[in-house]
C-alpha cells in the first residue's frame, strides 16, 4: 500500500512546519525522511498516521483518501523512540494489544503474537515484563507490537535514537533485514542520522525548514546532490565558490571543462556556482585537476585521517585512507581530483 502526500501544510500558532509537501512512497518501498531537527519530519509523519490534521491538502493510503480518518482506521503500524510498551504488562500482552483491540479471536492472537515476536528475535520473551529488557530489546518488541497487526505501512519515528552506537548498528541491519523479509510492507521512516538512511532506504526524502528539498535514491543525493544543503547534510562536501565562464568552471584557480548536462537547471553564463567535492574523493598529489594549499590541521579517527587544508584562503577537508603518516600542519600539499569528482550546484543554501 503506497503513501501520497499531497499539498500538506501545517502550520502552529502562526509557524509553518510543513509547506505543501508533496510526497509518495510507492507500495513496499522504504522511504526515510531526512532532516534537521525542526525541519518537520515527525509532523509528516503523524499526518499520516493521522495524530495530525493538515490545515490543507490531502493523506493518500492505497490510493484511498484518509485524511479525514482516524488513526485507528488507517491500519498503519507505528513504532517511536521512547518504546512506549505497557510497563504493567508482559511482552505477549504488549504485543497482542493491536490485536485485540481489533476484536482478532483468541486463538489467533496467541500464533500472531508469536509470529511477531519472532520476526524480531523475541520469540524466547513473551513471558518478561519490559523491565526485564534491555533498550535495544524492549525496541524489538514495540517493532513486533507494530508488526502484529500485519500493517500494509509501517511507521518508524527515530525508534534507533535511545539507542548506543553498537546496538543501533545492530539495528539498522535488523530493520535491513525486515524490510527484505517484508516486500510488500511500505516503510516511512525519520530519522536525523543519515547513516541510518543511506543504509536503509530505496529513497531518502530531504526535508529542510518544512520543505521537501530533495527526494531520490541515496546513490544518487550522495553522487550527484542537486542543492548545496542535499550535498552538506548527505554525507560530508567541501563546498567551492565557483563561476561559470563559457564551457568552463572557474574554481580556486583551476578551470574545469563543463557540459550543460552538468549545470543545475537555468545556469547562466557568469552565474555563481558551487564545486561540491567529497572529502574522501581528494587524493594527495597531482590528479586531473590540482588544488594547491597548505595542511593546518591533521586528526586521526581510527581508520582514517581528517585534513584540513587552506587552499587560497578557504578550508578544504580531505579524508585519508591507509596513509600512515600524512603530512602535519604547516605542510605544502597538493589536492588532486578526477573532474567526474567535482559537482556543480547552485550557489547560497549551505546547511
Ligand atoms: N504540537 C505542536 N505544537 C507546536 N509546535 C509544534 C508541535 N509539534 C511540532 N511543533 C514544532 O514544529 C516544528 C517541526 O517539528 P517536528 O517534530 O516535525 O520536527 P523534526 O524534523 O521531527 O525534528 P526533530 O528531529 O527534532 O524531532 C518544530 O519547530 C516544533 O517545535
Amino acid at each position: 500500500m503506497g503513501i501520497r502526500l499531497d499539498g500538506v501544510s501545517v502550520s502552529y500558532g502562526g509557524t509553518t512546519v510543513l509547506d505543501s509537501l508533496d510526497l509518495t512512497v510507492e507500495p513496499g518501498e522504504f522511504t526515510a525522511l531526512l532532516g534537521p531537527s525542526g525541519s518537520g519530519k515527525t509532523t509528516a509523519l503523524r499526518t499520516v498516521a493521522g495524530f495530525v490534521r493538515p490545515d490543507s491538502g490531502r493523506v493518500y493510503l492505497g490510493g484511498r483518501d484518509v485524511t479525514d480518518l482516524p488513526p485507528y482506521d488507517r491500519g498503519v503500524g507505528m513504532v517511536v523512540q521512547s518504546y512506549a510498551l505497557f510497563p504493567h504488562m508482559r511482552v505477549e500482552r504488549n504485543v497482542a494489544f493491536g490485536l485485540r483491540a481489533q476484536g482478532v479471536p483468541r486463538n489467533e492472537v496467541a500464533s500472531r503474537v508469536t509470529e511477531a515476536l519472532e520476526m524480531t528475535g523475541m520469540g524466547s520473551y513473551a513471558r518478561r515484563y519490559p523491565r526485564e529488557l534491555s533498550g535495544g530489546q524492549q525496541q524489538r518488541v514495540a517493532i513486533s507490537r507494530a508488526l502484529a497487526i500485519r500493517p500494509k505501512v509501517l511507521l518508524l519515528d527515530e525508534p534507533l535514537s535511545a539507542l548506543d552506537a553498537r546496538l543501533r548498528a545492530e539495528m539498522t541491519d535488523e530493520l535491513a533485514r525486515l524490510h527484505r523479509e517484508l516486500p510488500d510492507l511500505t516503510v516511512l521512516h525519520v530519522t536525523h542520522d543519515q547513516g541510518e538512511a543511506l543504509t536503509l532506504a530505496d529513497r531518502v526524502a530531504v526535508l529542510d525548514r518544512a520543505r521537501l528539498r530533495e527526494y531520490d535514491t541515496p546513490r544518487a543525493l550522495y553522487d550527484r546532490p542537486r542543492t548545496a544543503f542535499t550535498a552538506g547534510f548527505v554525507g560530508s562536501a567541501n563546498l567551492l565558490p565557483a563561476r561559470l565562464e563559457g564551457d568552463r568552471v572557474r574554481v580556486c584557480g583551476l578551470e574545469l571543462p563543463v557540459s550543460p548536462e552538468d549545470l543545475p537547471a537555468g545556469t547562466a553564463d557568469g552565474a555563481g556556482l558551487q564545486v561540491c567535492l567529497r572529502p574522501h574523493r581528494i587524493v594527495l598529489g597531482p590528479a586531473e585537476h590540482t588544488l594547491r594549499g597548505t595542511v593546518t590541521d591533521l586528526s586521526w579517527r581510527g581508520s582514517v585521517h581528517h585534513l584540513t587544508v587552506d587552499v587560497d584562503g578557504r578550508s578544504v577537508t580531505v579524508e585519508l585512507a591507509g596513509h600512515r603518516t600524512p603530512p602535519g600542519p604547516g605542510g605544502a600539499v597538493e589536492l588532486g581530483f578526477d573532474r567526474d569528482d567535482a559537482v556543480l550546484v547552485p550557489a547560497g543554501e549551505e546547511p
